[in-house]
């Protein structure tokens, strides 16, 4: 899920520039949201360790 889902062009630039969203990633356990959130955040790929509470990043989409 992590490698699919977070490709900047699909998902962030079909938002409104103009507007900023909360946005929450649910899943099972290694379903791959903390990799979701580090490839839209550096655009590449993060190794991650299993989060123990949650994760939040604030995430300035490329296309604004
Ligand atoms: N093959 C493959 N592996 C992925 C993909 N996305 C994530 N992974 C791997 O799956 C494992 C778990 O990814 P995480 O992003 O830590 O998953 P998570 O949902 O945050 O897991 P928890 O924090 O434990 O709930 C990691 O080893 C990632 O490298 C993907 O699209 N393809
Ligand atoms: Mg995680």
């Amino acid at each position: 899920m992590g490698n699919g889902l977070s490709d900047q062009t699909s998902i962030l630039s079909s938002l409104p520039s103009f507007q900023s969203f909360h946005i929450v990633i649910l899943g099972l356990d290694c379903a791959g949201k903390t990799t979701v959130l580090y490839r839209l955040q550096f655009n590449e790929f993060v190794n991650t360790v299993p989060t123990k509470g949650f994760n939040t990043e604030k995430i300035k989409s490329l296309s604004s």
